[in-house]
Order: structure tokens, then sequence, then C-alpha cells
């Protein structure tokens, strides 16, 4: 672990709306990583957007999506305890105690692609909600379609959900988990799959869902606004520039197809592009294997 990463938690202030610090080097991070946030200054939660924090529930898209039509602007809903985690394709997601669980409920501007393709600004709003938080040595890669690699192993998974009608996606809720304080045990986890590993156990930090779910809102708002003023094109970049395994061998699955080859990148939809021996294939849909987990 690089020396200068703290043993503890970020000191950050407790007023309910909390600005979370940004480190630009090493450097700044030593020199002000204990400094409070002014409690005067400006929040930098986004404007409009609502919070709410749960002690329990099934599922936080779930209880999003009934939320949906009581809102009047996006929301955040965090629950420190799932009872009915829901993960990609069908599977349960579990949460260990100090695992942060959080979905953003919202109307989405455009059709279903342009739905689909936040899970891109979710992805790039996840890691750098975390190397603002713990620094920026920490070694994070996306993994497509929406999954954050910490030191190879799967620290945070995306689950997008929407509801609508005729093409139109009337809401969109995002589901965030990330393993703050512990990892899933292996077992739970199928054979191939990435294994897990925590924030707490690769590094030794210690934050929690609500500092997490401020640096992440903030994050989110940032990418969003890009993404809505140039489009996908600048986040397509952006997520590729920490993308993990870009120009190696993996393998996609989609149900029982496997198609194997060179990870040449994301087209403008957001699909997986592979060079494979019959050619290059776009992929809108499956799960990736690296070779060795
Ligand atoms: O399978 C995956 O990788 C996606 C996991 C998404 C889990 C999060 S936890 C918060 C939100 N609520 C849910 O029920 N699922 C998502």
């Amino acid at each position: 672990m690089p020396q200068w990463l703290p043993q503890k938690r970020l000191w950050v202030n407790r007023l309910p709306h909390r600005r979370t610090q940004a480190w630009s080097s090493p450097e700044s991070f030593l020199l002000t990583r204990c400094q409070p946030v002014s409690e005067t200054g400006p929040t930098g939660w986004p404007e409009g957007v609502a919070r709410h924090i749960l002690e329990r529930v099934d599922s936080t898209n779930a209880e999003a999506m009934r939320l949906a039509p009581h809102l009047s602007g996006p929301a955040w809903v965090l629950a420190h305890r799932q009872e009915a985690g829901r993960g990609r394709r069908g599977r349960a997601w579990t949460d260990p105690p100090g695992n942060f669980a959080a979905s953003l409920v919202m109307r989405p501007e455009g059709g279903a692609g342009d739905a689909a393709r936040l899970s891109f600004v979710a992805a790039l709003a996840l890691h750098q909600a975390l190397i603002r938080l713990c620094g920026p040595h920490l070694n994070i890669a996306l993994k497509w379609p929406n999954d954050v690699l910490l030191n190879g192993g799967k620290l945070s998974g995306i689950l997008l959900e929407s509801a609508g009608a005729g093409g139109q996606v009337a809401t969109l809720v995002i589901g965030i988990g990330v393993n703050l304080s512990q990892a899933p045990d292996v077992g739970q986890v199928e054979a191939g799959a990435t294994r897990p590993v925590s924030l707490k156990g690769e590094t030794g930090l210690t934050i929690t869902p609500e500092e997490f779910l401020d640096a992440l809102a903030i994050a989110f708002d940032d990418w969003h606004r890009q993404m809505r003023t140039y489009g996908f094109a600048p986040i397509r970049q952006a997520w590729l520039a920490r993308a993990a395994k870009l120009g190696e061998t993996i393998t996609a699955r989609t149900g029982t197809v496997e198609t194997t080859g060179v990870f040449e990148g994301i087209d403008e939809t957001g699909a997986l592009i592979l060079m494979t021996p019959r050619g290059k294939q776009a992929i809108p849909a499956a799960d990736i294997y690296f070779s060795g987990g």
C-alpha cells in the first residue's frame, strides 16, 4: 500500500450534505487529507437531486422504482442493509454491513439507447469517486459492461432497470453496489467469475456509505452533464482510457454462446467490439471472462 494512503476514514465535515475533497496528486493528498471541509462553503451535492437514506430495504432498486411516481426530480436511495439485493442477469447481490448499496432514479432524456449508455456514466462516476476519496494511485479499472475492478478483483457492480412503454424509458434506476467493507464469500460467486474484493480488504481504508454517496452523486452529476452537453463520444473515450484488458484477448459469454477475441473497444452504442478469427464482432450484452480470473 502506498505510504500516503490513510489508514482510517477521511475527515469530512458532518453536515447532512457534505463536500468531499478532490485529490489531484499524492502530494496534495498528503497535505490536505486532515483538513476539515469548510462548513459554510457550498455543499457540492447536486442541485435538485433528492436523497433518501434507509436503514433496511428489500432492494434499493425496487424502492427507487416504487418512489418514482412520487418524485419531482432525480433522487438517490441509499440503504444500510438490503434483504433482497439484485444483481445482473437475475443473480442475487449480497451486502455485508458497511457496504454501499444505492440507486439513482431519474427520468432520462432520449430513448432506451441513451438510457443504457448511462451505465458508462455511472462507471466513470464510481472511478472518480474512488480516486477522490482514496487517492490517485488506487489501482482501479473498468470492466465491460459495468463493473469496477480494484487490484483486478470485482469491487463494484451496476444494475440498470427501467420502466416505460413504446420504446421510451419513463423511469430509469441505476443501482450501484460497492464492497466498501467486505467482499461476499467466494462461494457465492459463479465459477470463472472475477474474484470479489473489498476496499477495506485491499487498501485498509474505511469509507462510510454516506461519505461514498456524496462523492458518487457529485461525480455522477459531472459526467452526466458532460454527456448531456457533448454526447457519448467523450464518455466512451474516458471509459476506454480506464478499461481493463483493452487490446487483450477476452471471452464474452451470452447464454451458451462464447466469443473469444481481442478487446478492441466499444462502439457508439456501448457494445463490446471483439476482433475474432471470423472478423470484428459487436456484442451488445454478455458476461466477460478474463483468462486467469
Ligand atoms: O451484478 C452486478 O454486478 C450488479 C450488482 C448491483 C447491486 C446493486 S446494490 C444497490 C442496487 N440495488 C439492488 O438490488 N441492486 C443494486
